[in-house]
């Protein structure tokens, strides 16, 4: 549990918003003061952490995060994947549903937020599954989950579509009475059969099945649509082509209450990767095409994408060290995307740190409903009386990543052998360091197993 932390700090750093450098106090849990260097009153005994043009940003927040636990432990933890969001930056993280047994019901939604208090490096937030087993055939127990102590916001199927336009328009219904949302995996499981990597020229030049990018946009338009029949908030999870950025621009022009998502990984790399069948670079939906990263950017910057979201997908190497086509679909990304965003969006000039702050944390705390009372101030800005979640990050470093030696249990970044530019100075969950130095600050916890609560 993360008690107010009593150790006090003072940072050094350049907040989002501005371009001087400032002075802020962490004392009780909360953001105390800031003010010009040398101005603020620093407490006694305060530990000092300054460098030379760090952004002080708030606290990150994943919206999409797969942490496995329960049912495939031998690929993550909530312990070790939360560890491993606290070394990229995160204070709260939403973890998805697709594990065994599913989080589908009030008693393992409860467990898994369970594990992720008494674990302690950020706030877990589990997502809940929108039918049983992730089945597509009957809607799991939402207003059980909603009401449960995870009081969960956000649901979705992740790892498969909710195909059926009818449960997905219960669904839609459903969530409105406590402000839920749906958030859709957009895949038309007809269209994407045997589906390998993106539907395209690389694709039948190296002979393996495509997943073609209407797949994706005819569940987005046909979602939106829905969400504008029954007046309900969606959101559309890795969003990947410029056809699916058209469908979104065109649904918020006409106030459709939807919002969307991009990955790290869709910012940066293309189907080119796939030449050398290597599966780490296997992911569901698909790499795409330099255009459509191009125009996943361009949505990113001019807001009609409103986050960035790992989707941190970890997976042993038994399961991704194999053959292309029997290889599992997904990549690791918590410790990667603060760098990727920076690299792609900041370092190219088209963002500010202030949007990073807007889509990093603002919009993903708002999207899951952890802003207010229930996620104790998740995303807010950073100010004084603030809740003290914040990440210190120095954009001058750069870091030659490797997956073996990341903190998250799995190996599976796609980014091995890249530089990288940024890295992750300090994080402050509520006040106390969960990363110091650049690296993770461990308590004496112990990581105790997901006990069993099975339906
Ligand atoms: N993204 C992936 O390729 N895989 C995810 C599922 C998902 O996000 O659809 C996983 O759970 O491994
Ligand atoms: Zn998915
Ligand atoms: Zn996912």
């Amino acid at each position: 549990m993360s008690a107010p932390s009593t150790t006090t700090y003072v940072l050094r750093g350049v907040l989002p918003y501005g371009t001087d450098a400032v002075d802020v106090v962490l004392a009780d849990g909360v953001i105390a003061a800031i003010g010009a260097p040398g101005t603020v009153e620093v407490p006694e005994g305060a530990h000092e952490v300054r460098g030379e043009g760090h952004v002080l940003l708030p606290g990150l927040v994943d919206l999409h995060t797969h942490l496995r636990e329960p049912g495939r432990e031998d690929a993550e933890t909530v312990f070790s994947g939360t560890r491993a969001a606290a070394a990229g930056g995160f204070t709260a993280v939403h973890a998805m549903a697709n594990t065994t047994p599913t989080q589908d019901t009030a008693g393992v939604v409860e467990q898994v937020y369970r594990l992720g208090q008494e674990a302690g490096w950020v706030d877990v937030h589990p997502v809940g599954a929108v039918t049983v087993g992730l089945d597509g055939e009957k809607l799991a127990e939402l207003g059980a989950m909603a009401d449960s102590a995870a009081r969960v916001r956000v649901f979705s199927d992740d790892g498969k579509c909710v195909h059926d336009p009818v449960l997905m328009r219960r669904a839609l219904e459903y969530v409105k009475a406590f402000d839920g949302v749906v958030a859709q995996h957009a895949q038309e499981p007809r269209l994407t059969e045997g589906a390998q990597m993106n539907e395209g020229i690389v694709s039948a030049q190296i002979g393996l099945t495509g997943w073609p990018a209407v797949a994706e946009e005819s569940i987005i338009a046909r979602d939106v649509l829905l969400a504008e029949h029954v007046g309900s908030r969606l959101h559309v999870c890795h969003l990947s082509t410029a056809g699916s950025v058209e469908i979104i621009r065109w649904a918020k022009g006409r106030g459709i209450d939807v919002t969307a998502e991009v990955t790290p990984h869709h910012l940066v790399l293309t189907d080119e990767l796939a030449r050398d069948y290597d599966p780490v670079f296997k992911v569901n939906p698909p790499l795409r095409t330099a255009k459509d990263v191009e125009a996943v950017r361009e949505g990113l910057a001019d807001g009609t994408i409103d986050i960035v979201a790992t989707d941190h997908a970890p997976h042993p190497v038994e399961d991704k060290d194999c053959e292309w086509a029997s290889a599992a679909f997904g990549m690791t990304g918590l410790e990667t995307a603060l760098s990727v965003v920076q690299q792609t969006m900041v370092d190219t000039g088209r963002m500010t740190w202030a949007d990073v702050a807007r889509v990093l944390s603002e919009n993903p705390a708002r999207i899951g409903r952890i802003d207010g009372e229930h996620g104790r101030g998740q995303g807010r800005p950073v100010a004084v009386g603030e809740p003290a979640n914040l990440t210190l990050v120095d954009p001058s470093a750069t870091r030659a990543i490797d997956g073996r030696t990341q903190v998250t249990a799995s190996d599976n970044t796609p980014f091995t052998g890249m530089e990288l530019p940024g890295r992750v100075v300090a994080t402050f969950l509520r006040g106390r360091a969960t990363v110091l130095d650049g690296t993770v600050v461990d308590r004496a916890v112990e990581s105790k197993p997901f006990e069993g609560a099975v339906r």
